[in-house]
């Protein structure tokens, strides 16, 4: 132990504060020497402390702690005692393995090498530094000095793992990166799948966008362009366009912003670009199916409703007259029934372009769907020549249709209207149109009709008259009256027809003509008729039961009743209930019920001949007259036309063809009945020719039930 005064150090203290090897080598009596080197030691001691660098000396064979700096004690988190007393493979804990490997494992040693030390709370610590052997005392000793480059490292590795996966995406998917330098020219370009591979050359390294072939949405675009980089602003979504070198168009969007140095100088742009082209066209596809009709390639109803609606607010804005024109083809259901829905597509599309040969290119031909075709036609001076070309348009319709191995021959009918002289808005015009269109039909087809304000009334009326029948059957206005059919052998009423009559609150007695196929068109007739139905049966059972047994009623049914398709089960099933034989009704149809008929009409029409109803052909010989079906369908009835009728005088040709049609009928087994029969003439006329009954004003006009009643009661007066 070495003595000590307060002026001179504790030499014994000091020798253990020494590095390393001092305790060792530490000589008493070298003292002066020792104290200069002892100050030096000092200094030298805090410097090492102060030190950010980790220091640490141990012994090479156990490994234990001789020495630490301060850099080392924060580092590990350790006070130096308790380092002190810790070997170093407590620390690193392939301390004793790379001893064992002579330190081979570690880049070299005396170099730069990467350690994994542990921190004091379990953390893992990387190191890099150097390790190196010291001979002292005989001792081999190992220095550690090394830097914490933990953060370092972590920082690094997420740097090139954020990298790397950026590449990867960029790789991956098909939008790319790319930077440009302050003159706009690209240094770099990464990612974009296969778009480049469509253009030559496909590298765009040193050139700017606008030397590459792109284009803008606008003419001057580029111009603007420039200018917005020049500002140094940042952009977004641009759409651009280029020619791939396979000749399809491809658009890109592209996004930027300007890039400054650390000095807040302009450095060049960086951005993103993704091929939309895919996107555009899937985009182009659904509009086009939005908007036009596929079979025609025609602007549809939808593309045709925007254009009306523009057109009409540029004639509001003080343009010219608007011309809209409705097309229907005539009897077109029938080029589809005899040749095929293919050739029906045929026609349709081969219209289609003989009337837009009509127009100029200006105006629209649309399909509104099935055989429909609408054109407007603006800014015309000169609204006469509308007629030269509707009239064009119906000889191109009317010229031969060579379809596959057939020649067929068809028809339009046109409705012509104007914006503003008859409508207001587009729904109105093209109601407008549709209507005069179908006087156009009503007229004999091939031809057209404009819309007129006597058109326009009796639009109007049209449109009240079906709102009144909505409420007609429920408010109590329809009448069922009978009217008698007589057994022309004896003149006794044998039958009678029930017929509709709407007593309309203000207008009294409305004429079926005129409400019947509106009931028809808007299917009320359906709910009409199955309470006609049943008013008859109603009212012929009881007279069948207190007056005539016999007697049997006829009701009419319509195509509409037809093909609703339980409408003749429920008739049967009331007749069921109310007790009713099939007997008591005869069913008036027309014959073109029969000439449109399917396999459906005929299996009702057997159903009501199942159950003893009788069928009769209503208005015989105004139609096509065919005989072929009368046997077909087992008719009982033929009602011949009052046309017929009328004129029935000896030796006329409606006296002859009445003739005829009452010796057919009986040939094929069905009775004749004459409608309209208002004079002796003519029932003596009738009676010579063998007909079976008739009905008219000379027996009864149509009569309310309990008038119709009293009728049978007294037997008919006019008979005699
Ligand atoms: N081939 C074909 N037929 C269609 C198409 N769309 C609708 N139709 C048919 O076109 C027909 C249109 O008939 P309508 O206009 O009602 O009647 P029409 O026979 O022309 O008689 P009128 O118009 O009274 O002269 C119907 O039979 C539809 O089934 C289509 O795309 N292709």
């Amino acid at each position: 132990m070495s003595r000590h005064s307060d002026t001179e150090p504790d030499w014994d203290k000091m020798r253990d504060q020494v590095i390393g090897l001092g305790k060792l080598s530490l000589r008493k009596n070298h003292y002066a020497l020792l104290r200069d080197h002892v100050y030096e030691l000092e200094r030298f001691r805090e410097l090492l402390d102060c030190c950010e660098e980790l220091i640490l000396i141990a012994r090479k064979d156990d490994g234990r702690i001789v020495d630490a700096n301060g850099g080392a004690c924060r580092a590990l988190a350790y006070t130096r005692e308790e380092l002190l007393s810790m070997t170093l493979d407590m620390l690193w804990s392939e301390y004793t393995q790379a001893k064992n490997l002579g330190f081979a494992n570690l880049n070299t040693l005396g170099q730069d090498a990467e350690v994994a030390f542990r921190h004091k709370d379990g953390q893992r610590l990387i190191l890099e530094g150097s390790l190196s052997q010291q001979m002292a005392d005989g001792l081999v000793l190992v220095a550690v000095v090394a830097r914490d480059v933990t953060e370092r490292k972590k920082a690094d590795a997420d740097l090139r793992d954020s990298e790397s996966r950026f590449r990867s995406l960029t790789q991956m998917g098909a939008d790319w990166y790319w930077e440009q330098d302050a003159e706009f020219r690209f240094t770099n370009q990464t990612g974009g799948g296969r778009y480049f591979e469509y253009f030559s050359p496909s590298d765009p390294i040193g050139k700017t966008r606008w030397e590459m072939g792109y284009w803008g949405p606008a003419e001057d675009f580029w111009e603007t362009h420039r200018q917005m980089l020049e500002r140094h602003e940042p952009y977004r979504g641009l759409e651009l366009r280029r020619l791939g070198i396979d000749g399809e168009v491809r658009t890109v969007i592209v996004s930027g912003e300007p890039v400054f140095d650390e000095s807040g100088q302009f450095t060049g742009y960086r951005g993103v670009g993704t091929d939309i082209t895919q996107s555009k066209q899937a985009e182009a596809l659904i509009w086009r199916q939005a908007n036009f009709d596929p079979l025609t390639d025609l602007p549809n109803r939808r593309m045709f409703h925007d254009r009306l609606l523009q057109e009409i607010k540029k004639v509001n804005r003080g343009g010219n007259h608007l011309v809209l024109l409705f097309i229907d083809l005539d009897h077109f259901k029938e080029v589809n029934d005899a040749f095929g829905h293919a050739a029906g597509d045929l026609l349709l599309t081969e219209a289609a372009a003989r009337i837009a040969g009509c127009v100029r290119e200006v105006d629209t031909v649309a399909r509104l769907g099935g055989d429909e075709f609408t054109v407007l036609i603006s800014g015309l001076n000169d609204i006469n020549c509308i007629e030269r070309i509707v009239q064009d348009i119906l000889s191109q319709l009317a010229k031969p249709f060579c379809l596959s191995n057939e020649v067929v021959l068809i028809s339009g009918s046109i409705g012509i209207t104007f914006y503003p002289r008859d409508a207001q808005d587009v729904d109105e015009l093209l109601r407008n149109a549709d209507q005069a269109m179908y006087v156009a039909k009503n007229e004999g087809r091939n031809r057209f009709s404009y819309f007129t304000p006597a058109l326009q009334e009796q639009v109007q009326k049209r449109i009240r008259l079906i709102n009144d029948l909505r409420g007609a059957l429920a408010g109590g206005q329809m009448r069922v009256y009978f009217q008698a059919i007589v057994d022309l052998s004896n003149g006794q009423i044998y039958k009678a027809e029930a017929l509709l009559r709407w007593l309309h609150p203000l207008r009294g007695m409305v004429s079926p003509a005129e409400f019947i196929p509106l009931a028809e068109e808007t299917r009320l007739i359906i709910e009409i008729g199955d309470w006609v139905f049943n008013e008859s049966a109603a009212w012929v059972k009881r007279w069948r039961t207190h007056f005539m047994a016999h007697l049997q009623v006829s009701v009419n049914q319509s195509p509409v009743q037809f093909a609703k398709n339980n409408s003749n089960d429920q008739w049967l099933a009331y007749l069921h209930d109310q007790g009713l034989p099939g007997e008591a009704i005869v069913i008036e149809i027309t014959e073109s019920l029969l000439l449109d008929s399917d396999a459906e009409v005929k299996a009702s029409l057997l159903k009501f001949r199942g159950q003893g109803v009788q069928i009769a052909i209503d208005d015989f010989g105004t139609g096509y007259s065919s005989l072929s079906y009368l046997k077909k369908f087992s008719i009982d009835y033929l009602k011949i036309d009052q046309s017929f009728i009328r004129n029935l005088a000896p030796g006329s040709s409606d006296m002859a063809l009445t003739e005829a049609i009452i010796v057919m009928a009986h040939k094929l087994g069905l009775k004749v009945i004459a409608e309209g029969v208002e004079t002796i003439e003519q029932r003596d006329l009738l009676i010579g020719a063998g007909c079976d009954f008739a009905q008219g004003y000379l027996f009864s006009k149509p009569v309310p039930p309990e008038e119709f009643e009293l009728l049978i009661q007294a037997g008919l007066k006019s008979y005699d």
